[in-house]
Parts: structure tokens; C-alpha cells; sequence
């Protein structure tokens, strides 16, 4: 399976039929919210029947009752992994969990994760703008335990925690990590960034990447030098 997770951030239906159509073989894609409210959720029909693994990557964050109903009706769509932000709590992401269970096809659920703190977050703005004390990697464990604790499958975090919450969630608990930026790459709005190498390193099970791969000259290539990057 492709470690490599690519981040499908257009704005039309085309352009992902002519992105995608340049591989031949399946790339695991993540759906977000650009994509989503440009196309609807039709587009993971469009992607599932080319043949392609699907992260829907819509960060539920409400009151449990309506993240169950939300979930129920993304498990019907047959994702391979869909999300929540772990600052709903614990209630929050056990009626997820609750939802896909009651949604699932053929009693296989999606695998769900948490996001812990986005990556585009620094240690200044945690600190001054959300007013969280202390250090992020501190935050995003103890927000790593309550996944676990809520029988979330992992969580999204940056390449520098995950080895840290392999150590306190264990080595099952899996590690989604976006903020992968090539070393010439620019950061732009990502605050905690790191190399496909240095995610191999750290024992991240799955590297988000977009920018990187969408915007590169030969995306296939780059697509290629990174994944085989993950696999070494
Ligand atoms: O903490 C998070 C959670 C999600 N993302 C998403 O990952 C990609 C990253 O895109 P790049 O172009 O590689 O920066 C994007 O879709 C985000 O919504 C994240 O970056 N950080």
C-alpha cells in the first residue's frame, strides 16, 4: 500500500480527471473541502471508479448528535478513511465512531482519525492566539490519548510528533502527517514542516502531500521520487 497520500485540492471535476489520469496504477487521494464544495461529494464516485484509494478529509467538528448523523452518511460512501478534529473531545468522537458503525457497508466501517493541531499552526499561535499553554508536542499527545481513548484508528499531526505518539498510542495507532515540503520547496502556510525523508525517519504511516506533487512540473515523477522516498 502507498504511503504517500496526495491532497487533491482543485476546484473542478476536470481537473482531476486530467491529474489523475496521468498515473497508471492506484495513488491514495485526500477529498478536502475545496474539492467537496466545488463538486459535491459525486466527486468520490468519479475517483472511486478510476480505480483510486479515498482520505475524505472534511474535519467533522459539532456536537456528537450531529457528527453521528454526519458520519452515517459518509460511511455510505465507502472511504477508506474519513476525519474529526480531536478538539470536539472525547463524546464528540465516540458518536463518530457510533455513526460510522451504523453507517457501514457490509459491516466495515472507515477508518477515522483525529486531527490533532493543524500543521499550519506554530508554538506562538497555540500559545498567544488559541491561548493553549505549554508545548504543542504536549498538546497534540494528550489529544493523541483521547483518539485512542474514543476508539479513533489515529490521528494527523505533523512528522515531528510521531514518534512520540507511536510511543504513548503504540505502533497500531496510525500516523496521518501533512506539511511535507521538499527541501527546496517554500513553506508557505504551513508552520510545522519536514521532508518525505525525515517522515520516513520518524515512522509516520502515512505522508500527506500536496503542493509538492499538484504544482511540480512532472507530478508523476515527483509523486514517484517521494513515494519511493517512504518506501526505502
Ligand atoms: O493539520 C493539517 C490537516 C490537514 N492538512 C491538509 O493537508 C494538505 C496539505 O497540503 P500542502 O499543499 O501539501 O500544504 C491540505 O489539503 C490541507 O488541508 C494540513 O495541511 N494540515
Amino acid at each position: 500500500m502507498s504511503k504517500t497520500i496526495v491532497a487533491l485540492d482543485f476546484s473542478s471535476k476536470q481537473e482531476v480527471v486530467d491529474f489523475l489520469s496521468q498515473f497508471d496504477e492506484p495513488v491514495y487521494v485526500k477529498v478536502g473541502m475545496e474539492l467537496t464544495y466545488a463538486c459535491g461529494l459525486e466527486i468520490i464516485k468519479t475517483i472511486k471508479e478510476m480505480g483510486h484509494h479515498i482520505f475524505l478529509d472534511l474535519k467533522l467538528h459539532d456536537i456528537p448528535n450531529t457528527v453521528k448523523g454526519g458520519m452515517k452518511n459518509l460511511a455510505a460512501l465507502g472511504v477508506d478513511i474519513v476525519n474529526v478534529h480531536a478538539a470536539g473531545g472525547i463524546p464528540m468522537m465516540q458518536a463518530a465512531i457510533e455513526g460510522l458503525e451504523e453507517g457501514a457497508i457490509d459491516g466495515k466501517r472507515p477508518l477515522c482519525i483525529a486531527v490533532t493541531i493543524l500543521t499550519s499552526i506554530s508554538q506562538e499561535i497555540m500559545n498567544d492566539q488559541l491561548g493553549i499553554e505549554g508545548e504543542v508536542i504536549d498538546t497534540v499527545k494528550r489529544y493523541a490519548q483521547n483518539a485512542k481513548a474514543a476508539g479513533l484508528d489515529g490521528v494527523v499531526c505533523s512528522v515531528h510528533e510521531a514518534k512520540a505518539i507511536h510511543e504513548v498510542c503504540g505502533d497500531d495507532f496510525l500516523t496521518v502527517t501533512p506539511g511535507i515540503r521538499l527541501a527546496t520547496d517554500a513553506k508557505g502556510d504551513q508552520a510545522r514542516v519536514a521532508t518525505p525523508d525525515f517522515a520516513r525517519e520518524q515512522g509516520c504511516d502515512y505522508i500527506v502531500v500536496g503542493r509538492s506533487i499538484t504544482k511540480s512540473e512532472d507530478p508523476v515523477k515527483t509523486y514517484h521520487l517521494i513515494e519511493d522516498t517512504m518506501q526505502k
